[in-house]
């Protein structure tokens, strides 16, 4: 059974029933994706005098702490707060709305003359603005990088100077309403950049003239049996107020509903 979805004066419709993961999962141990040093996500059972949070262990319930950090252990969602010291600048004051018009566009990074592997406007650009899809502007674009190894999913990124954007697709983006930007990579920027985050600046306009509902979530994984085109995207994250928050980004497949 489909579901509609208006979006642009057209009557789309997708299968609630179809949903596509493009999350990562947030597991203890070292065996999961990580970038910019973090430490490995850590599950502790909490203990308070005979209670021990572990059914394993004999207690009632499990009950555990949970240490994380989401710019560095797996799919998560920033916003401008990202760069900026403005309390209120926290991911769950800005993203308010959770479903969204998505284009999935898959592109290969080239090598820059110092050895950086980059994605380029001119790369995604042709493909945006080419094929059926073309003529209706998404609020979110989902960037699969090529190729698309499973690696992706372990990876450990710290150190290794990761794919990042060109600053000027990030401008590109900007002047032309994508709200949020969804990629398989630790970041829109260089790893070590001298902390200019040009992509990240270009994309929010901060701070001259700031988008602030506009996000970035990093650390996707896109299967590759999910074809480029259109989808609906739903952006769930967590209430943490905090600039990023781990998220769980699922795709739709947005059909015409005439
Ligand atoms: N490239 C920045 C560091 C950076 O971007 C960063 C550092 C810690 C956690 C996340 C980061 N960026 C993520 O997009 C720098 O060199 O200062």
């Amino acid at each position: 059974m489909l579901a509609t979805y208006p979006y642009q004066g057209r009557p789309f419709a997708f299968d609630p029933a179809a949903p596509l993961d493009i999350s990562l999962p947030l597991a203890p141990g070292a065996g999961q994706v990580n970038c910019f040093w973090a430490e490995p996500v850590k599950f502790e059972v909490i203990r308070v005098g005979s209670f021990v949070g572990s059914v394993a262990q004999g207690g009632s319930t499990n009950y555990q702490r949970v240490h994380l950090t989401p710019h560095g252990n797996g799919t998560h969602t920033e916003c401008y707060g990202h760069i900026s010291a403005e309390p209120q600048a926290t991911l769950d004051r800005c993203l308010r709305r959770f479903l969204f018009v998505a284009r999935l566009v898959s592109v290969q990074a080239r090598p820059q003359p110092n050895g950086d592997e980059v994605v380029l406007l001119e790369d995604v650009r042709r493909e945006l603005e080419s094929g059926p899809d073309a003529n209706l502007w998404p609020e979110a674009l989902v960037l699969r990088t090529l190729p698309n190894h499973k690696s992706k999913r372990t990876r450990q990124y710290s150190g290794t100077n990761p794919t990042y954007l060109e600053p000027a697709l990030a401008e590109y983006l900007a002047a032309h309403h994508i709200e949020h930007l969804l990629l398989d990579l630790p970041s829109v920027d260089r790893e070590e950049d001298g902390g200019q985050l040009l992509a990240h600046h270009a994309f929010w306009q901060y701070p001259a003239a700031t988008r602030t509902a506009a996000t970035i979530t990093e650390l996707i994984f896109v299967p590759d049996e999910v074809e480029d085109g259109l989808y609906l995207l739903n952006l769930q994250v967590t209430s943490l107020a905090l600039d990023a928050s781990p998220s769980k980004p699922i795709l739709y497949a947005l059909y015409d509903g005439r």
